[in-house]
Order: structure tokens, then sequence, then C-alpha cells
């Protein structure tokens, strides 16, 4: 009985008639031995008769707490059915309904209270983990602070390194810090799950988190920490204290500006142009476009200077264009205030002033890019790139059918959470994500393989370049910047095998190159079977 209570030995109705009879199983469970194939046909069938993408998610929740085999088997051949429902724009509703949907907890939940106490907790974890995603739920996608609620994306996240990198299930540790909310809702939602207290701030914050970061590093050694949907009044700050001395990125900066580089250099090459040659305007100056400005800033640095490559990124806030002069701007918009330009109040003013040949929506306010700011770039550009990443849909700047519409079919388009294909004027367009899901697992997985001390942004350079390598000709003839996903896991070893040479190159890694180090990282890899 445990045996069929433990997801991770668990075959349910595959058990075969010598392992029922070897392990005290006869009777538990009906006579009939079913292959996988079958299992798995039945688990689509029972999920596609589920009305809303909700009850899939609880449905495949139930599933991955039975049988992890399966539930990975499953989403592993479904990639683009089921993507979509355990990662974003689905798993965004469930965080948000987090507590109404509970049924088991899965990860661990490290709340402000357990001070002093983290590393003994820490070791009620029963697997030994190589890779922890945490949060402190306060940025969960763009719907803001969600407190303990958030722990749906960690979960979320090791799913696809498990299903898209093969990072095996047993390594993998969810973790959310609950150190309150200030989301008035969720503290008097009677269903809320976390704790109902403001959340801890300045040093209280910092030594929690500290408290953490040194006990997971104990308690599990070389364990890889990516820190996931932190606001960014922590983000960056955890990232510099952390990053030189410990195995840890941030996902919603670094990864995010890989793939996004990654569906740049795409675009040009159906465009033609250059990156030197590229003016971009980001809506949004938070974590995610300004880690990507700096990454896209370095690569324009194979053909300019820096200060060239920097004048070429230009960020709006909340309150504007950011430009040098303005009173309180965060450390991270610093490099991008530029002198010489008189402040603007609105995008499609930014627009028309700065003539951008793309535009990056990463602010969270859903609809931003208007048929006008769409329309602006068709006529400033033969072929604009859009790219409206945030999520989950409910925020996207724009949707990929105004994004082809208002420029007559002409746009370069990516999107944070998917779209169908759209038909225009007879032509069909196949958006692809630019999502830090087609990086991090790849990311992971060569970190794990070389185990590289340290997590370095050459490695997301080499990401992104890997993943830009594995675009076909026919993926950009039909508007798709990004390889398709049923290909993830042969994307996710190109580029775990492209950080790996990175820790190999600059003495990171525990030990010299192997001779091959692909092969190195396919040996490493999960295969969800029995
Ligand atoms: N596709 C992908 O892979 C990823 C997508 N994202 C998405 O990007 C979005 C932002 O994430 P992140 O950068 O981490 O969040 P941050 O909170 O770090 O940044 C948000 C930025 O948006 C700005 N902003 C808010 N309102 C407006 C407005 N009305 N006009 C212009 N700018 C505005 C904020 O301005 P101010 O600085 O003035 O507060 C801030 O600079 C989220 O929706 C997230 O889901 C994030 C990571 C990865
Ligand atoms: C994709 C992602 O990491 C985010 O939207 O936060
Ligand atoms: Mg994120």
């Amino acid at each position: 009985m445990t045996l069929l209570r433990d997801p991770l030995l668990n075959k349910g109705t595959a058990f075969t008639e010598a392992e029922r009879a070897a392990l005290g199983l006869r009777g538990l469970l009906p006579p009939c031995v079913l292959t996988m194939e079958t299992q798995a046909e039945r688990v689509l069938t029972n999920l596609r008769a589920l009305p809303t993408d909700l009850e899939k998610y609880v449905a495949l929740n139930a599933l991955h707490d039975r049988n992890e085999a399966l539930f990975f088997r499953v989403v592993v051949d479904n990639i683009d059915e089921v993507q979509p429902i355990i990662y974003t724009p689905t798993v965004g509703l469930a965080c948000q309904k987090y507590g109404l949907i509970f049924q088991r907890p899965r990860g661990m939940f490290i709340s402000s209270r357990d001070r002093g106490q983290i590393a003994e907790i820490l070791k009620n974890w029963p697997y030994p983990a190589k890779l922890i995603v945490v949060t402190d739920g306060e940025r969960i996608l763009g719907l803001g602070d969600l407190g303990a609620n958030g722990m749906g994306i960690p979960v979320g996240k090791l799913s696809l390194y498990s299903a898209c990198a093969g990072v095996h299930p047993e390594q993998c540790l969810p973790v959310v810090l609950d150190v309150g909310t200030n989301n008035e809702e969720l503290l008097n939602d009677p269903y809320y799950l976390g704790l109902r207290e403001r959340r801890l701030t300045g040093e209280a914050y910092d030594s929690f988190v500290d408290e953490f970061m040194q006990a997971a590093r104990k308690t599990f050694p070389d364990v890889l920490i990516q820190f996931e949907d932190f606001a960014n009044h922590s983000a960056f700050k955890l990232l510099h204290k952390y990053r030189d001395e410990a195995c840890v990125f941030n996902d919603d900066i670094q990864g995010t500006a890989a793939v996004a580089l990654a569906g740049l250099f795409s675009a040009l090459r159906v465009s033609g142009g250059k990156l030197k040659d590229q003016k971009i305007l980001f809506l949004g100056a938070g974590e995610a476009a300004t880690g990507i400005a700096d990454l896209v800033v370095s690569a324009m640095m194979a053909g300019a200077t820096e200060a060239e490559a920097l004048r070429r990124n230009w960020l709006v806030d909340s309150r504007g264009l950011v430009v040098s002069g303005r009173e309180g701007l965060s450390g991270h918009k610093l490099r991008y205030a530029h002198a010489g330009q008189a402040p603007i109040a609105d995008f499609l003013t930014a627009i028309k002033t700065l003539k951008p040949t793309a535009i990056i929506g990463v602010a969270a306010v859903g609809g931003a890019f208007t048929p006008e700011v769409l329309k602006a770039m068709a006529e400033l550009n033969e072929q604009p790139i859009v790219f409206a990443l945030s999520n989950p849909t409910s925020k996207a700047e724009c949707s990929a059918e105004d994004a082809y519409r208002y420029t007559e079919g002409r746009a370069l388009f990516a999107c944070g959470s998917p779209y169908d294909p759209v038909t225009l004027s007879g032509r069909t367009f196949v958006p692809r994500q630019g999502n830090n899901s087609y990086i991090f697992p790849g990311v992971g997985l060569g970190v794990i393989a070389s185990r590289s001390r340290l997590v370095t942004d050459e490695m997301f350079m080499a990401a992104a370049h890997a993943l830009a390598d594995c675009v076909g000709k026919e993926d950009l003839a039909q508007g798709s910047l990004y390889p398709a996903l049923p290909r993830i896991r042969e994307v996710s070893v190109r580029i775990a095998a492209a950080v790996a040479d990175v820790a190999y190159q600059r003495g990171l890694a525990d030990g010299p190159a192997p001779n091959d180090v692909k092969a190195l990282v396919q040996s490493q890899m999960y295969e969800p079977k029995y």
C-alpha cells in the first residue's frame, strides 16, 4: 500500500503480475494490467472531457501526486496541449485560487515563524535536492502579491525542468518563503493558507532570506537555487548579494533576457537587420526589461561600443520614458537614463519620437500595445519587432491576432503566454512563446551536469545562441521565432551543453571537461517510463 501511495514509485494499474506478486500488491489493484500508453490515453480522455482549464490543472496536479512517471509521460508527449495548463496562463489562475483548489501539499513552505530553525526544517524534505526554485510570492507573473499562493509557480517551473530537460523529479524542490502578504483580499480569504500578516521588510526580511540561503546550501550541498517571481526591490538585491558566492540565478532577469535575445536573433534572420542597428523600446523597466536590455547590450557590443549599445535601448516605466535627470530612478534603470532627451509621458509618443525598430512589452499592462501603437510601428518599419511578453494572457500587451492584423501581417511577433495560429489574408502565422521556459530547463541541466559552482551571464548568452540555433527556416517562414515545443528536450540538451561548455572553459565546473559534453548532459536526463 505504501508503494501505491508513493508517487515516485507508483505505477498504478501498470504493475506487472510478477511485481504484484513480489511487492505484496495482489488484491490491492484491479486484475487487469495496463500499459503506460493505455494509462496515458485514459488520462488524456478524462482531461479533454473537463470543461475548464482550472479543472484540468487540478486533475493533472492530482496525477502528479499519484504517479510522477505517468504525469511526466503525459506532459512530455503532449507538451503543446499540457504546458498551458501546468504553466502560464492557467498556473496564474491556479495560484489565485490556490487555497480553494488545495488538495495535497507539494514543496516546502518556510514561513517567518520558522526563523532560527530553517536548517532543521529543510531536513524534513525526504529527497536529495539538487535544484530549488524559490519565490516569496510578491510578484507572481503579472498578478502581483499572491503570498504563499505563489507556490504554484515553483511547482510549475520544476515540472517543466523534469519534462523539458529531464532533471529528475527527485532532485527538484519547490519552496515558498512565506513572509506574509500585503494582499488584502488574501488576508480576508477564509481559504488562504499562508501567514495572515503583512510582509516582512528591511533587515527582518533580508536576514530571513539569508538564513534560508545558508540552510539550503548546507542541507543540499551544490544545490542550484533559482529565484522566481520576487518583486523587483528584492530580486536585484538578492541576485547581486548571492551570485558571486552561490550557485544561483534569477529567472525573471536572466532567463527572460536569454529567451528575448534569442527571439531578436530569429527576427533579424527574417528582416536581414543587424542587432547593433536596432533601437529597442521597452514598455516596463523592471526585472525583465533591464535583464533583457543588459544582455542585448552585451550582444550589441560585438559590433558597437558600450555607449552606442546602451543608447539603442530605451525604457518606459509607470512614470514615462526613463531619461537622465528624472528624480528617484532605481539603480537598475540608471544605465538607460539617457541624456539629451526630454521626458515623454506616454508610450505612443515615445514610439513616434524615438522611432524604435522593436518594442518589448514587460510591464504587465494588458492591452498596452493598442492598435495605434501597432500601426505606428508598422508605419516606421517594414518588419516591426513586437514582443508582448507579459504573463498571464490577461496581462499580454496585445494578442497575436492584433499584432498581425494592425501591422498588415508584417510584425515579427513573440508572446509570453501561448496564442493559437492566426490566419490573415490567406497566410497562417504560428506565434511562439518568448518565455523563459525555453531557457531555464536547459540552463539548469547544464549547471547540474557540469556541477558548476556559479551561474554566469555568459551562460545565458550561450543559452540564447543555442536556442536561436535551433530555429529552422521552416519556423521562420511561418512567423515562429522559436522552435516547436515538442522539440524542447532536444533544445534543452543543446542549451545545457552550451552552458556546461562555459562552466568548463571558465573553471567553474567540477573537474576537467569530458570529451563529449552533450553525451554527459544526455546521460543525466530523466526519461518518464516504468
Ligand atoms: N515572457 C517571460 O518569459 C517573462 C515575462 N515576464 C512578465 O513581465 C511582466 C513584468 O515582470 P517584471 O519585469 O519581473 O516586473 P517588475 O515589477 O520588475 O517590472 C514591471 C515594470 O513595469 C512598469 N510598469 C507598470 N505599470 C506601467 C505602465 N502603466 N506603463 C509603463 N510601465 C509600467 C513598472 O514601472 P515602475 O518601475 O515605475 O514601477 C516596472 O518598471 C510580468 O507580467 C511578467 O509575467 C517576466 C519574466 C519573464
Ligand atoms: C515567465 C515568467 O517567469 C514570469 O512571467 O514571471
Ligand atoms: Mg517568473
